[in-house]
């Protein structure tokens, strides 16, 4: 393996203090300043064609593009139990994380209820007082725990985004969260989000399996990896509106460094894929989970899945919010990709590596999309890592 175990997760550069995105969204409402600090202003170099993230933009986009839109996998028919219908939902699947990376689903059985209050749950979050909020704010060395809002790490430019994070597996870590904001550590915030893992991580099991099943493997090839050990990761993802909207981003364009993610948006477009050298802006539906293949499995299908670069359009007017649930094996179980998707006598595409040695590389800025290689190119049999 040529790639060092790092020391430990470093950032590029040391934290400092800024106005998070609210107050600076509030100060450009109320013409307290009249442009965006330089900090959040994207180079053309780095992201092409930002635009605002609305209604508008999904509508010309979809005359631009003829219509080119994020397959939808419908799991309705799975209820029926029927073998066929199973077959041909796992197969919609397939196709789509082989030509997109990202699908939509409909139908799950994830409750109406479960997804009503973790909304709420983050809306109220959202709507502390910045000096509460940062009472769940993480040391540098755990840069995607807790409450970040002002950023400086990874690149010179940052995001315009506050949010909020924890992992559910393998401890589930809001309970200790939830204490630092709330005297009384707020359960119900803490249930509604220890239902929602629960109920998302089960929709990826399920989805995982039927991937499985799609490439003829024993259907629990992958999820055998998320049943103890493995990681689940929940995240809110809050974009103020941004009167600059076309000057920054919400996530510049990137990769996720996991096996699957599963994200609920609301109904403010923002969240854009990359296809055929593309940004197509994914059109929210109502209940609709959008689920999307990362580097893991695109290992573990040696190739076959695509994990595949998008990123986040802010709006001028609303804010946005999204949630987040990423799903890795546990982090020292090796990646290789199943020997059936080898062919004879060759070699499969990916070295075999582990999620730890994977999430240091990233960490120690060899690659976060800025310096024109993905992390995942690194793994490939073909390339030295320095
Ligand atoms: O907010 C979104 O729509 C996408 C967020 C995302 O890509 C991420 O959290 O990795
Ligand atoms: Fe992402």
């Amino acid at each position: 393996m040529a790639v060092a175990e790092p020391a430990a997760f470093q950032l590029a550069t040391p934290t400092r203090v800024y106005d998070n995105v609210r107050m600076i969204s509030e100060k450009l409402r109320n013409c307290k300043i009249d442009s965006l600090p330089e900090r959040y202003v994207w180079p053309k170099e780095r992201v092409e064609n930002l635009k605002p993230g609305n209604h508008e933009t999904v509508a010309k986009e979809k005359e631009e593009f003829q219509n080119l839109s994020i397959p939808v996998v419908d799991l309705a028919g799975l209820d029926g139990g029927s073998e066929e219908v199973r077959a041909k939902i796992a197969r919609e699947m397939r196709t789509a994380c082989e030509d997109w990376g990202f699908f939509q689903v409909i139908n799950t059985t994830v409750p109406t209820t479960v997804m009503e209050q973790v909304n709420a749950s983050a809306r109220e979050f959202f709507s502390l007082p910045v000096e509460q909020m940062e009472k769940a704010t993480e040391p540098p060395g755990k840069p995607l725990q807790g409450y970040g809002g002002r950023h400086n790490f990874l690149s010179s430019e940052v995001p315009w985004i506050e949010f909020l994070g924890e992992h559910h597996a393998p401890v589930p870590g809001v309970k200790d969260l939830a204490k630092k904001v709330w005297e009384d550590g707020n359960p119900k915030f803490c249930k509604a989000i220890t239902d929602y893992s629960n109920s998302v991580e089960q929709l990826g099991v399920l989805i995982l399996e039927l991937l499985a099943e799609s490439l003829d493997l024993p259907k629990d090839t992958y999820s055998q990896h998320m049943q103890t050990g493995h990681h689940g990761y929940w995240r809110f993802n809050y974009y103020p509106a941004c009167p600059k909207a076309s000057q920054t981003i919400g996530i510049g364009p990137h990769c996720d460094p996991d096996a699957l993610t599963i994200l609920s948006q609301d109904q403010i477009p923002g969240l854009q894929v990359q296809k055929a050298n593309k940004w197509v802006t994914v059109e929210p539906l109502p209940g609709a989970f959008v689920v999307n293949v990362g580097d893991y499995l695109q290992a573990w299908s040696n190739d076959i899945f695509k994990s595949v670069e998008h990123r986040v359009l802010v709006n001028e007017e609303t804010d946005r919010l999204s949630i987040a649930f990423f799903m890795s094996p546990p982090r020292m179980l090796n990646i290789e990709a199943h020997p059936k998707l080898i062919g004879e006598n060759q070699e499969s595409v990916f070295k075999t590596f582990t999620s730890r040695q994977y999430l240091g590389l990233l960490l120690n800025n060899k690659s976060n999309g800025d310096v024109g290689m993905r992390g995942l190119d690194y793994m490939r049999r073909e390339t030295t890592v320095a």
